[in-house]
């Protein structure tokens, strides 16, 4: 069974794919935060900008078999467009590998769709994802070694402004396998400081790319 909070159509806003249309499904629920706002402050991953609670959202739901979810996620790439070509989904939640399984990536493939999947890293993803982003969390166990990008989000609270401390532990990621690297601003109250952070961080590690999340600058979801 899956659990599903929303489904929903738009340009994928973060990350190299940035500017492409996706059908985005979000799977509800994440090991590193309740979703509650009494919890944040004592969860692994405080600064969280999504509600990934319950099944309220469009199309949301319990569903029994990876070709329910399949057939919700063709459906919603016809209305928006008609065309059989470029296919993409993204997974995400909430912690999408906590739930995506071999049936639904089998599934999502035979309907021609290309796979993303944006997790935090923390368990081993199936095999067959085309396109794997990892956004590490400070203090948790990284798994996914091996990814299509790495999206470190900076600062991972506000106030943490020890350039070199952040440096250091981004040197640890330039020595992994990854094929593109992107620093992404904390949005919160103090997006706009975090994205200076962020410019100043690239200036001084050229390896690493300044991922914004556009979506929210233009209105999308
Ligand atoms: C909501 S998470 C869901 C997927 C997965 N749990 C993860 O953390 O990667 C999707 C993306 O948004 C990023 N994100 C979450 N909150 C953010 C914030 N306040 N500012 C910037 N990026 C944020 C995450 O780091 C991740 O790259
Ligand atoms: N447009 C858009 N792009 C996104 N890329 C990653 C997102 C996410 O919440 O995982 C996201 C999102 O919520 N909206
Ligand atoms: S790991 Fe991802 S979904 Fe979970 S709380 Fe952090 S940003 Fe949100
Ligand atoms: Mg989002």
């Amino acid at each position: 069974m899956y659990t599903i909070k929303e489904f929903f159509s738009t340009l994928q806003g973060e990350g190299t794919h940035a500017g492409r249309v996706a059908v985005f499904c979000r799977f509800t629920g994440c090991n590193l935060w309740s979703g509650r706002e009494v919890d944040r402050e004592n969860a692994q991953c405080r600064f969280c900008d999504t509600d990934f609670v319950g099944t309220d959202g469009n199309l949301g739901g319990k569903y029994q078999t990876a070709a329910e979810l399949a057939d919700i996620i063709e459906k919603e790439w016809l209305s928006m467009n008609p065309s059989e070509s470029h296919r993409y989904v993204v997974f995400t939640g909430g912690e999408p590998l906590l739930q995506l399984d071999q049936d639904l990536i089998s599934a999502l493939h035979q309907k021609s769709f290309e796979i993303g999947v944006e997790t935090n890293g923390t368990i081993k993803p199936p095999n067959g994802i085309d396109w794997l982003c990892v956004s590490p969390k400070d203090g948790t166990e990284l798994l996914c070694l091996v990814a299509d990008e790495i999206k470190y989000v900076v600062p991972q609270f506000h106030g943490e402004i020890d350039k070199k401390a952040i440096i250091q532990r981004l040197k640890r990621f330039e020595n992994m396998n990854f094929k593109n690297f992107y620093l992404q601003p904390m949005d919160g109250p103090h997006r706009d400081l975090h994205l200076e952070f962020a410019i100043a961080i690239c200036k001084e590690r050229p390896k690493w790319r300044l991922s914004i999340q556009q979506h929210k600058y233009i209105n999308l979801p």
